[in-house]
């Protein structure tokens, strides 16, 4: 790309797009087109300038608080775009996308994620193949009439495409549904590969450059001034007759060269080489197109390849669904190129008309449509691109978010509040994500209070495949072990080390617990019960020995959905000793209960915490009373002796 062609891409005025968008978060969608479809708080996506990151400003990968403005859209011209750093996308979710296997849209879906494609800023939408059925025909038609007639105030509208075999009645069909729209566009492929030419097709590639050639001629015959021609599996075609096909397809009318690699085989150095091969050889006023089928996983590297090397169109779905493997991914390709092609890296100066706060609801709208989940770990929409788990990570994000996120998550529309970064509580979370999680859930911890909660935190985490929730985390901390948990002296209160048990319909149900007293000595008991809960208890009731304890209430919770929550168990207990009386209003005297909670990943230890809590606030309770009573006798003891003397005197 020419330093020219950059400078012009740099002209447009500097926006801070964090500013525009919360300007813009409470106007509709802007447009002259009233919308009805769900979108994120976010800009128009007709803003006249599209902002994208500046990584040579702030250093590679600088997030969008770094953006710059980028020239606008270029007019549409079929044949040719006028800023040469301009990359049109074209998506071909409804129809590449489509034959994934088992993700068939109905009509009314597709019309849906048309318009969202419109709010993305797609230049061409391929709508359908309308030969394959009535439906598909009629699908396309209507996207022509409603999406392909919805202009954006900045003039853009979508142009809406339909793919056709290279023959007449194909391209009939075609004509038919997209002729609706203010741009429409026909597509047509033949294959050209020796394999596909002699096995598939039957035809020599004499026949072949004839009926591209005818299918061409016969489209710009329909009044289409606007015909893609794919010589299908370019990726494995030789480049000479590549060169010799779309020769004749150019001369024969066509604007757009979209190059398929068609089985995803060809090595990034190859497509690129192929896509300069192409430029070089093939005369005429033409844009240069990508389509890449992802089945080595390398269609978002083979795509942006093609962009360095001159292809200025790039073929793509949401979420990358298509054929087999799938198609290059529009959010990784337009992402990609919105992040580094202000870097001066092969892309140098690429810029698109995508509006990337509109990637998220997208996604999630052909996730919900075609059934095709998106992978977790899917690089810019899986569910954890914006999640951090591992301890230094979460340490690094909270310190500053350019640490481990190159791209902010509001900019592809995905919004997780206003102060989080994305921290995910488990196993390897480290204690500066759990104080801060902490603080965020109204319990701060410091010091020994926190390494303790983080000790049990970790305890837990390690049982659980899914994170810890922060139901979970609440549980943790108001129950047993915690300065939330009540006013429980701990240097003299009893520590709970381990828990066995053996239950089940064979032999009686028995307890082995190890427990730690206030003199820091171990004692390890067994004892049978009528359940593992109650062999428990028994056996910190015989190594507590506080006298004979009543458990007055039980209840066990999960505190989130599903088989790994965490466990909360409540216990109540009413010690059968005169000391723990308190007096009602009506001046009746009552045992006075203890009540405490535990939380743990397993029911039984989660009992056992509990238990172990409420006995231990019952200890405290009573030697609380004795010192007290022991005070008192003290004082009388004292008076009475002063009084004495007294009398003495
Ligand atoms: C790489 C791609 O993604 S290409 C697009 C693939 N997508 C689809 O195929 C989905 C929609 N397809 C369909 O609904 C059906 O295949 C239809 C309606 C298009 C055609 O159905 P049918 O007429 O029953 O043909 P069928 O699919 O069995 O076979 C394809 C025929 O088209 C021919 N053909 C294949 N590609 C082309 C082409 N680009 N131009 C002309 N003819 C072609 C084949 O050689 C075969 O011809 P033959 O019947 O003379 O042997
Ligand atoms: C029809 C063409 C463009 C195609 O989908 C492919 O070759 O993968
Ligand atoms: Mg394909």
């Amino acid at each position: 790309m020419s330093a020219s062609c950059h400078a012009a891409a740099a002209r447009a005025p500097v926006a801070a797009f964090a500013g525009r968008r919360a300007a813009a978060a409470n106007r509709a969608s802007g447009g002259k087109v009233a919308r009805a479809i769900a979108a994120p708080a976010a800009p128009s996506p007709r803003r006249a300038v599209i902002v994208a990151a500046s990584a040579s400003a702030a250093g590679k990968g600088a997030p969008a608080d770094a953006d710059v403005a980028r020239a606008p859209r270029p007019e549409y011209v079929p044949s040719r775009i006028d800023d040469p750093n301009y990359v049109r996308v074209f998506d071909t979710t409804l129809r590449d996308g489509e034959q994934s296997p088992g993700a068939t849209l109905t009509s009314s879906e597709k019309l849906d994620i048309a318009r969202n494609l419109a709010k993305l800023g797609v230049d061409i939408i391929e709508a359908g193949f309308p030969i394959a059925s009535p439906d598909d025909l009629e699908a396309v038609r209507n996207i022509a009439k409603i999406v392909g007639n919805e202009r954006f105030e900045d003039g853009y509208v979508p142009v809406i495409c339909g793919l056709s075999r290279a023959n007449k009645k194909d391209i009939d069909a075609s004509w038919e549904g997209v002729r609706h729209a203010i741009r429409p566009r026909i597509h047509t492929f033949i294959a050209t590969s020796k394999i596909h030419m002699e096995s598939k097709l039957r035809k020599t590639p004499d026949e072949v450059v004839q009926i591209a050639v005818d299918a061409v001629k016969y489209a710009r015959s329909l009044g289409c001034d606007d015909v893609e021609f794919s010589p299908e599996d370019a990726g494995r075609s030789d480049p000479k007759f590549l060169h010799r096909i779309l020769t004749a397809v150019v001369d024969a009318g066509a604007t757009t060269l979209n190059i398929p690699d068609t089985v995803g085989v060809c090595l990034p150095e190859e497509f690129g080489t192929l896509i300069a091969g192409i430029k070089e050889n093939v005369p005429g006023e033409y844009v240069i197109s990508t389509h890449c089928q992802n089945d080595l996983g390398l269609s978002t590297a083979n795509s942006l390849a093609g962009v360095a090397n001159g292809a200025r169109q790039v073929e793509c779905t949401i979420n990358g669904i298509g054929e087999r493997a799938g198609n290059a991914s529009l959010e990784e390709v337009a992402m990609a190129i919105w992040l580094r092609g202000q870097d001066k890296t092969a892309i140098y100066g690429a810029f698109t008309g995508i509006n990337p706060v509109y990637i998220y609801p997208c996604s999630k709208m052909v996730k919900d449509f075609s059934g095709m989940s998106v992978q977790p770990h899917k690089a810019i929409v899986g569910a954890n691109a914006f999640a951090h788990e591992s301890g230094i990570h979460q340490d690094g994000m909270l310190k500053n978010k350019k640490t481990y996120e190159i791209i902010a998550p509001e900019t592809i529309g995905y919004f997780r509040g206003e102060d989080s970064v994305g921290v995910v509580m488990g196993k390897h979370s480290g204690r500066h994500a759990l104080s801060s999680k902490l603080k965020q859930l109204g319990y701060p911890l410091e010091g020994d209070a926190l390494d303790e909660m983080f000790n049990r935190f970790k305890l837990v985490a390690e049982q659980k495949t899914g994170g810890v929730d922060d139901d979970e985390i609440i549980a943790l901390v108001t129950c047993e072990g915690s300065q939330f948990a009540g006013d429980v002296d701990k240097s003299a209160s009893w520590k709970l080390e381990d828990v066995q048990v053996v239950c089940g319909t064979m032999g009686l149900p028995t307890a082995t617990v190890k427990m730690c007293g206030p003199d820091g000595m171990s004692r390890v008991r067994s004892e049978v019960g009528s359940g593992p809960v109650d062999a428990t208890y028994k056996a910190i009731d015989g190594i507590v020995a506080a006298g004979k304890v009543e458990l007055v209430e039980y209840s066990v919770n999960a505190v989130v959905e599903g088989i790994e929550s965490l466990a909360e168990t409540r216990v109540r207990v009413r010690p059968m000793d005169s000391v723990a009386m308190k007096a009602k209003s009506s001046g009746e005297m009552e045992a006075r209960t203890f009540t405490a909670s535990g939380a743990d990943t397993d029911i039984v230890v989660a009992s056992a915490r509990a238990y172990v809590a409420a006995t231990n606030r019952m200890i405290g309770f009573m030697r609380e009373k004795a010192a007290a009573a022991a005070k008192e006798a003290e004082a009388e003891k004292k008076e009475a002796e002063e009084a004495k003397e007294a009398v003495a005197k």
